[in-house]
């Protein structure tokens, strides 16, 4: 059977800003196709280790190995190159407001292809534009391609978002509270929509939640942090509610 191939590790990850530690010694491993949710408390540092992943932010010690590549030590040019194989969805979609719902989806190529032309719906390559309308097309949206994005509702909008964040076919999606903005019934889709496009192309997930059973009905795992400390990895089978409840008294 092939081994399958590891997308995400940390290994003994500590960060701190200034002199207040956040978190300390934080390991875990994902295997390509896998999802997990990161759990935990308001400050407790899920962010902040989402960030430090993504070579976003420096970690204080420790060792990141993202897609085979050591963030800690890449530089500049090969985490943008290792950027554009991530897809990020995060709890406001940073929309540009006054572009196209195109457009917008085509800045999801923008660590692809350099310069603006490639972002403008009209100026953009015939491959590019196929491309940005093929994700709309998945999330429901192709009708709307050529509307402001600031005319959409806030659902639409995080739909749009996830459009520009498979648009480049992503090998890992990383979501910080994708439906924090939402009303249920929106975050509900939303989720459902993320979850479906992600498993259909065996992307590797991160997603970010503070709904416990979002948590464990859409992660495989469940990475928990409080007190500083990665405090629970486990699987989403093995988990019951009250487990995670824990992780916030
Ligand atoms: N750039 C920064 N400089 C200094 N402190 C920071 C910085 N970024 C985050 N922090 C602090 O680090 C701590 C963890 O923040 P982070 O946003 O990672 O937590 P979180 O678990 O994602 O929180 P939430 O659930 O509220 O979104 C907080 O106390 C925050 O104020």
């Amino acid at each position: 059977m092939p081994v399958p191939r590891v997308d995400i590790e940390a290994k003994s990850v500590s960060k701190q800003f200034g002199a207040t530690p956040i978190f300390e010694d934080v390991s875990f491993r994902l295997v390509r196709g896998e999802a997990a949710a990161l759990v935990g408390a308001n400050g407790t540092g899920k962010s902040t280790l989402l960030r430090c992943m993504m070579g976003l932010v420096p970690v204080s010690s420790g060792q990141v190995t993202l897609l085979g590549h050591d963030t800690v030590k890449a530089r500049q040019a090969e985490l943008r190159t290792l950027r554009a194989r991530i897809g990020m969805v995060s709890q406001k979609h940073n929309l540009v407001p006054r572009l196209s719902v195109l457009s917008n989806v085509l800045h999801g190529l923008l660590g692809r292809h350099a310069g603006p032309r490639h972002w403008s719906h009209s100026l953009a390559p015939e491959a590019s534009r196929h491309a940005a309308m093929a994700a709309l097309d998945k999330v429901g949206l192709a009708h709307l391609a050529m509307r402001r994005a600031d005319r959409l509702s806030g659902g639409q909008q995080q739909r749009v978002a996830i459009a520009r964040a498979i648009v480049g076919q992503p090998e890992i999606l990383i979501a910080d509270e994708p439906t924090a903005s939402l009303d249920p019934a929106a975050g509900e889709d939303v989720m459902e929509l993320f979850f479906q496009l992600a498993r259909e192309d065996t992307v590797t997930v991160v997603f970010i939640s503070h709904n416990i059973e979002h948590a464990l009905r859409y992660g495989d795992r469940v990475l928990g942090l409080a007190d500083g400390r990665l405090q629970l990895d486990a699987t989403a089978a093995s988990l019951k509610a009250p487990d995670l409840r824990g992780l916030y008294d």
